[in-house]
């Protein structure tokens, strides 16, 4: 990653730590750009703040234990204040597509356990249509190739193609955090991300996908000069 591009993500985490105050339920998210956010926020809770995170993933709570950001679990505050988050693509209305790090479901479960969700980016993530980058769909492994005909299936019905790769890591399946497997669909422009996410909910062996719709209300852009603040309609 290009010093540029880093800068651009430390600027979008600085405009996401500012709507952070002491005594906030958070939670963290997972990638490059979240993490920079991590960075910032030991910073403040080093200088005193007191707020506690739920993490996204097992990268994002090593890195919160390596600087001191004091953690928590859903099942200890079920409830957040504010989630924040990178995403792979911000599409129309704040919709997403992430997962790229492979953490999508707890990224979800977390975002939809928040009151708000705040996601931060460089410029190069908005999208005019989501699908550009692959989206990650989470599978369980038992059954793999008749969930992989029935994402086929379901794509089919909406007009949508494309190949279907299960993500490897080292000449391996990636195996998420929950112990599942992840399908890169890589569709292209997706006309209708609700009617896409409807259909993959439906199908059994689909753990989660990674289209987030209705769960970010705020994004904040870096590139050019300054960070854009964009909100759901
Ligand atoms: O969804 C994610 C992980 O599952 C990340 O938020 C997404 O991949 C963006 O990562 P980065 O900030 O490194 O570009």
């Amino acid at each position: 990653m290009s010093a540029d591009m880093r800068e651009l993500k430390i600027e979008a985490a600085r405009a996401a730590l500012d709507q952070v105050v002491g005594g906030m339920r958070l939670g963290i998210g997972t990638g490059s750009t979240a993490e920079e956010f991590v960075r910032l926020l030991a910073e403040r809770v080093a200088g005193g703040l007191s707020i506690i995170g739920v993490p996204t993933s097992e990268r994002t709570a090593t890195l919160c234990s390596e600087l001191g950001v004091p953690l928590t679990t859903l099942e200890e505050t079920p409830e957040l204040d504010l989630t924040v988050d990178g995403a792979d693509e911000i599409g129309p209305q704040l919709g997403l597509i992430k997962g790229g790090g492979g953490a999508l479901l707890r990224e979800k479960i977390v975002a939809a356990a928040s009151k708000r969700m705040i996601v931060i980016a460089d410029k190069s993530k908005i999208v005019e249509a989501l699908g550009h980058f692959s989206l990650p769909i989470e599978v369980n492994a038992f059954g793999l190739g008749a969930t992989m005909r029935a994402i086929s299936k379901a794509a089919d019905a909406l007009g949508l193609d494309g190949p279907l790769d299960v993500r490897e890591r080292g000449g391996e399946p990636f195996v998420t955090d929950g112990g599942h497997l992840i399908v890169d669909a890589s569709f292209g422009r997706i006309p209708d991300p609700r009617a896409l996410a409807s259909a993959l909910n439906a199908i059994p062996g689909v753990v989660e996908h990674g289209l987030f719709l209705d769960l970010a209300d705020t994004a904040f852009v870096a590139g050019d000069g300054e960070v854009r603040t964009l909100r759901a309609a």
